[in-house]
């Protein structure tokens, strides 16, 4: 947050020297700017130090996140039903893509018990190499593993592929647009989903109007700005789907705020 507020405060000296759109690279945008690392991807800005990505990593996972990983998406009807076949399959029930350490899915699995099965954690190895001791015990049966999302996803045919908050807005890809971004991303997952696979987006919604109840939506529409990012409405997701194959089957809303699970499946 110190972070942010930071960029945001610089915003109008930033856009003194460059155009004044909104910034579209993932490597020249005000927040690198801002930390005097122009040319580098906002992940590698925020591990300029690693107490920087320590604290990172605590601020956006389980209790501290301001993004709730239950209450919205109804995990024991939807997919607590389908846990024991998946086990029966030998097939993987979640996967979650740019996970952290992995505290989204903990808090998940602690509180809906009937929710088994494995679930695969993926992070880039170091993320992954960082996840404490102790911290995922075996009996959670959730396992953090080692993956780039710009490479092919390697687990096929999982139940349900997951992004929990902005994993889209990551990049190291070199590619120059986040749009291309979000698609390669997204792309390499729908390539590895089964029939029945449903992939849910954790994000929050812009709404269709502009609306002054729930700024929440705007002020990370500001914060993700000054990394090239951008938060999405419904409408937005649809055509975003619709690129890379999926029907937008469902918008599952929060019962106050602006926050969501999309759930896309394969067209047919
Ligand atoms: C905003 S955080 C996501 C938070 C996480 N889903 C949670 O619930 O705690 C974005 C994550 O994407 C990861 N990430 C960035 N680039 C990545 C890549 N190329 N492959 C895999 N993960 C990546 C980051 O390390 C970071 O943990």
């Amino acid at each position: 947050m110190d972070d942010m507020l930071h960029v945001c405060s610089r915003l109008p000296e930033y856009f003194k020297s460059h155009p004044l759109e909104s910034p579209s690279s993932p490597t020249h945008n005000p927040y690198s700017w801002t930390y005097g690392m122009e040319g580098q991807d906002w992940i590698k800005v925020v591990g300029r130090s690693p107490e920087k990505l320590r604290k990172f990593a605590i601020g956006i996972s389980g209790k501290w996140s301001t993004v709730p990983a239950v209450g919205i998406y109804p995990f024991d009807t939807e997919l607590a039903p389908l846990s024991a076949t998946c086990q029966r399959q030998n097939r993987v029930l979640v996967v979650d893509v740019g996970a952290s350490q992995g505290g989204t899915m903990k808090e998940i699995r602690q509180a809906f018990p009937r929710l088994t099965g494995r679930i695969i954690t993926q992070d880039l190895a170091r993320v992954v190499d960082h996840v404490p001791a102790g911290y995922l015990p075996p009996e959670l049966d959730i396992h953090p593993t080692v993956h780039d999302f710009w490479t092919p996803q390697p687990v096929r045919n999982a139940q349900d592929p997951l992004f929990d908050e902005k994993i889209s807005s990551d990049d190291e890809s070199g590619l120059a647009d986040r749009d291309v971004v979000c698609r390669t991303i997204l792309r390499h997952n729908v390539d590895a989903m089964g029939p029945d696979s449903r992939l849910l987006i954790a994000e929050v919604l812009v709404p269709d109007r502009v609306q002054k109840e729930e700024l929440y939506c705007y002020w990370m529409d500001l914060t993700v700005l000054t990394f090239a990012g951008r938060e999405r409405s419904e409408a937005d997701w649809r055509d975003l789907f619709e690129s890379v194959g999926l029907a937008l089957v469902k918008v599952w809303r929060a019962e106050v705020g602006t926050q969501a699970v999309v759930e896309g499946r394969l067209r047919r």
